[in-house]
């Protein structure tokens, strides 16, 4: 029997979803957006296998529906939802960054029959927009799913069955605890990263030169201020508290740094940056059990073509590769080439052909 997916809202996150729905087998995916024009890119790019105009009939026949729509929004389907004809059996799902106000309306949901099961998978960009979705943006990435309490097995299951396709890992988790939890590790980053750019920006009235010499260090740590404002907007307002609570710790560590260099003491300095940096080391985000990834650094030449060199010297060797960019020092010279593996041995396979065929430097991270 066909499993009918609906995929509300195909933006990166939704378009990504319905492009690793689209593996699973006797599944057909259908998507519905608001613009106009994402619906046109969504045909266009066979994001799904249908583009709907009537949202509501669609529902009607669904199997599994998707939110990938700005929290706020998705908050108003779910009200909206409560009148439509649904199938018995719907489960219905987001993939937004926010769960507390989610979860309210789906104990609602729940009181009219319909299972509602939070998702949000840990990983994307701050690129927006139907053209950024890729099949395997959460691979290996954690998806975390927060049903009500006592939520039935069984449709637990069906989900995690249609998910699995995205190839992340899925936990569960009370939605509070998301909330606390993705407030310190990605909302306040996303404050922080914007308020160091609107310090940049007014740096700039009386050293106009100051952003040329931004670096790596300023552009590593202000990446996601480039990310969509709208979803922003949506993500603290939804959990303003969570929010309020790691500003003031925030400020509190601030203070701390004040009297770290009003002390004018080169041990208790270094010793402030030496803490950090072994915490740091020793996050998952280095040893792959937060996102794994096998990364292989090679130091490349400026020249055309070196790039497909490479990767022509590991397709010849039939090494697979998941993802390559290149990493520079400075904006006006070529780099470092990052070449991730699926694996640890595929990374070895990869810097033996590499080495065995250059003389380029290379490093694993
Ligand atoms: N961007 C990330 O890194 C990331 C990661 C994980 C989860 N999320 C969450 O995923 C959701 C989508 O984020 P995104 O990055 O894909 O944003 P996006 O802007 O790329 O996509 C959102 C899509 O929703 C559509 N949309 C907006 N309002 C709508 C409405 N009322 N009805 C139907 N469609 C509507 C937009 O046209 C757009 O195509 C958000 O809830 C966000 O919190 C984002
Ligand atoms: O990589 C990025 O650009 C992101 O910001 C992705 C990111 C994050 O890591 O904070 C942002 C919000 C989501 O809810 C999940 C992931």
């Amino acid at each position: 029997m066909t499993r009918n997916v609906l995929v509300i809202g195909l933006g990166l996150i939704g378009g990504s979803i319905a492009l690793s729905c689209q593996k699973a087998p006797n599944t057909k995916v259908l998507g519905f957006d608001l613009n106009e024009n994402t619906c046109h890119q969504a045909k266009t790019l066979s994001i799904v296998h249908e583009v709907v105009d009537d949202v509501i009939q669609s529902a009607s026949t669904a199997d599994i529906i998707i939110f990938g729509t700005p929290v706020n929004a998705t908050l108003e389907w779910l009200e909206e939802m409560k009148n439509w004809p649904l199938k018995k059996n719907v489960i219905v799902t987001d993939t937004g960054s926010t769960k507390g106000l989610i979860m309210e309306k789906a104990a609602q949901l729940r009181e009219l029959g319909i299972t509602f099961i939070g998702g949000h998978p840990m990983a994307g960009s701050h690129k927006s927009g139907v053209q950024a979705a890729k099949t395997y943006l959460f691979e290996n990435a954690y998806y975390m799913l927060t049903p009500l309490k006592n939520e039935n097995e069984e449709s637990i299951k069906k989900l995690e069955d249609l998910l699995k396709f995205t190839l992340a890992k899925i936990v569960l988790l009370d939605a509070h605890e998301h909330d606390h939890m993705t407030a310190v590790v990605s909302h306040f980053p996303h404050i922080v990263a914007a308020s160091l750019v609107h310090q940049l920006q007014s740096e700039q009235q009386n050293y106009p030169m100051t952003s040329m010499l931004a670096a790596g260090g300023f552009r590593d740590v202000t990446r996601i201020a480039s990310s969509n404002p709208l979803m922003w907007k949506d993500i603290v307002l939804q959990n303003r508290e969570e929010l309020l609570v790691q500003l003031n710790a925030w400020q509190h560590e601030m203070e701390r740094v004040k009297s770290i260099i009003l002390s004018h003491n080169g041990e208790i300095i270094e010793d402030y940056f030496a803490s950090a940096k072994e915490v740091r080391d020793k996050l998952p985000i280095n040893t792959g059990a937060f996102y794994t990834t096998y990364d292989l650094y090679v130091d490349i030449p400026d020249y055309p073509g070196v790039i497909s060199e490479i990767t022509g010297y590991l397709a010849q060797e039939h090494i697979s590769i998941t993802n390559i960019r290149v990493v520079e020092a400075r904006e006006d010279i070529f780099g470092i080439l990052v070449i991730s593996f699926q694996n640890a041995e595929d990374r070895e396979k990869a810097q033996g052909c590499i080495s065995r065929r250059t003389k380029y430097e290379m490093y694993m991270s």
